[in-house]
């Protein structure tokens, strides 16, 4: 056969293998000077739930019709707890979940840990692994962590389980999330959402709560 890449002589020159440049750190992996700081005290007490941070939101909004409506738990220290049942309609391949969604529901999940901090922080960069498939009906238990924090920088990392707590690993996730100020939303948000999110005190007051000063 010709014409296939593989079967091309190598270029005059190319035997030797490139030197491989060195290992390089995810920046997802916080630096050495991370700290991990003590927990706001507006954080939600251990065992009780995080809440949504905003009706519609695909991830955690009760109000999104087609939304994962994921609830997430605060823990102990800097982590937090949630579930995602995989339904029919979050199928990719036939009867697995769609890997996107899975990763929403890290994203989701990760993103919860500012609550704990009280900051308000959007996804920058966020690592996926997927480690074995999802079968729909199937619940993802996601165990999140956050893992230093530098400046507005808030590093994080999470693992989710099928069936359970101790069930087989199907997705891992690292994610560097930063710290915006309440003008990110209602800077770059569509004009009309915002305003409703601001004329309605009660789906507001959380996102006001949120205000930090990087
Ligand atoms: C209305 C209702 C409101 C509800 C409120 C609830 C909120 C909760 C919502 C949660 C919803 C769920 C979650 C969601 O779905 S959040 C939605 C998805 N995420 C976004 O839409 C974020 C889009 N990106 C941005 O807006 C900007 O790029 C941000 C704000 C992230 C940074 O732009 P900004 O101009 O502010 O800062 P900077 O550029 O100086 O960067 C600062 C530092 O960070 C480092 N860096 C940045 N990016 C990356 C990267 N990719 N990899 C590695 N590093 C990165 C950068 O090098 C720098 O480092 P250093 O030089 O300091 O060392």
């Amino acid at each position: 056969m010709t014409g296939s890449i593989t079967s091309q002589p190598a270029p005059k020159g190319s035997e030797q293998p490139a030197e491989r440049p060195a290992a390089q750190l995810s920046p997802t992996t916080p630096p050495q000077e991370a700290v991990l700081p003590p927990r706001a005290p507006e954080a939600p007490a251990p065992g009780t739930l995080v809440g949504s941070h905003y009706d519609h939101c695909f991830g955690c909004g009760p109000q999104h019709p087609a939304g994962l409506r994921m609830t997430v738990v605060a823990g102990e220290g800097l982590d937090v707890t949630a579930e995602f049942t995989v339904g029919a309609g979050h199928q990719g391949g036939p009867g697995l979940a769609h890997g996107g969604l899975l990763t929403t529901a890290m994203d989701e999940t990760l993103g919860s840990l500012n609550w704990l901090l009280h900051a308000a922080a959007v996804t920058g960069r966020l690592e996926t692994d997927f480690v074995r498939p999802v079968p729909v009906d199937s619940v993802l238990h996601i165990r999140a962590r956050i893992t230093g924090v530098h400046g507005r920088k808030i590093y994080s990392a999470a693992e989710g389980r099928i069936g359970g707590p101790d069930g087989p690993v199907a997705i891992r996730a690292q994610a560097l999330f930063i710290q915006v100020k309440l003008e990110h939303f209602t800077q770059h948000g569509r004009p009309e959402d915002i305003k409703k999110a601001l004329d309605d005190p009660d789906l507001f007051k959380r996102a006001r709560a949120f205000e930090v000063n990087p």
